[in-house]
């Protein structure tokens, strides 16, 4: 069964496509879009991925008229950077491609932005299509946000650059390591928690079959997953103000990402981490009744780590923290739980509380 979703654009509007086996539909599905075969194609993806479904993508592609390129990355976040753009602009201009031409992203949430910043900034803008294979890239794949690291912080360098369509064969999950499973659902798990509280209970209750990957449930937690996103993205695109919510557990997470190293956790790990930490905070400042310990029993029903066990110091921590994107003169801002399944922006937060929130994230305090 295919279930389809759409995100309200500036420009428009673009279908989310999820379903088994969907990657051979993909020739007909650009065809519904209006991309016709004299349009020149690239398509981006990792040295993981490419091998597994690549190939049949491509051959689909030229089965059916279209001139089809592949240019493969080295797989993970250390792929994220600017030089890596450079290297891939040039690839793309070695085969052609011009103003007419677009892009295709093909994997996890690294390959998605990535490819879609190269998209975002080829010749100032050429149009692309996701098709993620990660669980965590439900979140990616969706919205927008394209842009590579810097050493200083995630993210650092980007766009809003909104896909064309987004395709998800949710055929390709059944190779997803299991680590990388469990970091797709925190994902999944702060889309319940800051908008859908009967989500939450929903995910509360298929813990199993969602870890086993059932396609019924994991199609459904997607697309639930995905229609938050959709509908945040839809009212504020450039993250005038609500869309800052889809941030909550970031302000701690990248913090964590960064100063790990990228790669030492994944995002969804560090995401994880980042929520009940951030439910912690809220709790310190009485803004919510108890959160953090349904939130981090959830996570960690997922086989995500609730706890900060690195050994990192809060400086390093809060100096990240201070170059957040939300921060605004100065003011530290978070997004933190009102209750279950509800959260707000919160500015000006002060250090001493983060440094108790953190405290308590290290398993100190009270728990
Ligand atoms: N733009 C956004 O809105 C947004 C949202 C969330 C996360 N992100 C970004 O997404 C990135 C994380 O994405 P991710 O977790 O998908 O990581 P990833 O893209 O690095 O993928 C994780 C690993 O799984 C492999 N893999 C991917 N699909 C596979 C499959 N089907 N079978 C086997 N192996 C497969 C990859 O090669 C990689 O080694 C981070 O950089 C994060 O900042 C962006
Ligand atoms: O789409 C958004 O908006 C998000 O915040 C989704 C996040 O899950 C994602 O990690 C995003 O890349 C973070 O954006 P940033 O602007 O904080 O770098
Ligand atoms: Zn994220």
């Amino acid at each position: 069964m295919i279930k389809t979703l759409q995100v309200q654009t500036r420009e428009g509007s673009y279908p989310i496509h999820i379903g088994a086996g969907l990657h051979g539909c993909l020739p007909d599905l650009l065809q519904e879009i209006g991309w016709n075969r004299e349009r020149r194609l690239m398509l981006v993806t990792d040295d993981q991925v490419g091998p597994l479904y690549g190939e049949y993508v491509i051959q689909g592609l030229k089965d059916h008229g279209f001139q089809a390129s592949c240019l493969t990355v080295p797989a993970g976040e250390g792929s994220k950077k600017l030089s890596q753009l450079e290297e891939m602009v040039g690839d793309c201009l070695q085969a052609g491609l011009d103003r007419s031409s677009a892009i295709l992203a093909l994997g996890g949430g690294v390959v998605g932005d990535l490819a879609g910043f190269l998209a975002a900034s080829y010749m100032r803008g050429i149009p692309f299509i996701q098709l993620p294979t990660t669980l965590l890239a439900h979140d990616s794949s969706v919205g927008g946000k394209v842009g590579v690291n810097h050493p200083l912080g995630k993210n650092m360098i980007g766009a809003f650059h909104q896909p064309s369509m987004v395709v998800f064969d949710v055929n390709t999950l059944n190779t997803l390591p299991e680590r990388e499973v469990a970091s797709g659902y925190a994902e999944v798990v702060k889309h319940a928690l800051i908008r859908d509280a009967d989500f939450v209970c929903w995910l509360e209750e298929r813990v199993d079959s969602l870890r086993r990957l059932e396609p019924d449930s994991v199609s459904e937690a997607i697309w639930r997953g995905c229609a938050v996103k959709g509908e945040v993205v839809s009212q504020d695109e450039k993250e005038a103000g609500l869309r800052a919510i889809l941030n909550y557990g970031h302000t701690i997470g990248h913090a964590l990402e960064a100063t790990a190293g990228y790669g030492v956790l994944t995002h969804g790990e560090a995401v994880a981490i980042g929520m009940v930490g951030e439910a912690m905070l809220a709790e310190e400042l009485g803004l919510c009744p108890p959160v953090s310990e349904r939130t981090a029993r959830l996570l960690s029903s997922f086989g995500l780590p609730t706890r900060l066990t690195l050994e990192i110091a809060d400086e390093e921590l809060l100096e990240r923290m201070r170059r957040d994107k939300k921060v605004k003169q100065g003011r530290l801002t978070f997004i933190l739980p009102r209750e279950v399944g509800c959260v707000d922006r919160i500015g000006g937060v002060e250090e001493a509380v983060i440094r108790r929130a953190l405290d308590r994230l290290r398993g100190g305090g009270e728990g």
